[in-house]
């Protein structure tokens, strides 16, 4: 392992309340920039699905291995979902930036957790605490490590903008909307905490906070190194 890899090619950190446009933001992020950053591996003991390759989708790993890496600290992140662990590791982020790229992890409250591919790491079947927890945890956890991340907030211009976006993005039930309304409040007065996060984006206008976060991330070819 290079030492430098993450110096280099320092990790970002986005997160944001559900809704706050992570997946958009990125989405256009990663076009404009191909080949420039990358998502981590999660680690899961549950059993390839047909088409899933391990090290692609997953590193695929049972139980024992899987609970010897936590006790080594190896994980940012892990949690158990449905009898299975998920976790994302240390060496899977530091691997994206040993493949030169920079490693986007993606903290969404609401499942608190790191995702890889746009895909959430763990259901939303947990319990409100728990969100709390595993989102302050989550990015918490990321300071704790030797990665060097920078990280970035995205914040909705108002709760009630980022309700409107949460009904016409189509994929929440009632009792979702509410629920992540609910996180979104606390997960913002977390967010303004003094030096929690090196950078907040309202997304107000969305070309202007693409443009804002583009300006950030890129930092004059530098990339916060
Ligand atoms: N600036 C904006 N103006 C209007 N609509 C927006 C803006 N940014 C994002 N949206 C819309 O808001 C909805 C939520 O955005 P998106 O799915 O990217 O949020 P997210 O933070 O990735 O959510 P999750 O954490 O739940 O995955 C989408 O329908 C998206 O098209």
């Amino acid at each position: 392992m290079t030492p430098s890899a993450t110096r280099t090619h320092r990790p970002i950190v986005i997160s944001g309340p559900s809704g706050s446009g992570k997946s958009t933001i990125l989405k256009r992020l990663f076009a404009d920039h191909p080949d420039t950053f990358g998502f981590s591996v999660s680690h899961t003991t549950r059993l390839p699905r047909p088409g899933e390759q391990d090290g692609r989708e997953y590193n695929f790993t049972n139980q024992e291995a899987f609970l010897a890496l936590v006790k080594d600290g190896g994980f940012i992140e892990h949690a158990k979902f449905g009898g299975k662990y998920y976790g994302t590791s240390v060496k899977a982020v530091k691997d994206v930036a040993e493949k030169g790229r920079i490693c986007v992890l993606d903290i969404e409250m609401e499942v608190c957790a790191l995702s890889a591919h746009g895909s959430s790491l763990l259901d939303l079947t947990t319990e409100r605490l728990t969100y709390d927890f595993r989102f302050f945890q989550g990015v918490k956890q990321v300071k704790k490590t030797d990665l060097g991340a920078r990280f970035l907030f995205l914040k909705p211009p108002s709760l009630k903008i980022l309700e409107e976006r949460l009904r016409g993005r189509g994929t929440d039930d009632e009792e979702s909307v509410k629920k992540r309304l609910e996180q979104a409040d606390k997960e913002m007065a977390f967010a303004e905490e003094e030096g929690v996060h090196d950078k907040i984006v309202i997304n107000n206008d969305l070309d202007r906070a693409y443009q804002e976060v583009e300006d950030w991330v890129v930092d004059g070819g530098r990339f916060g190194g």
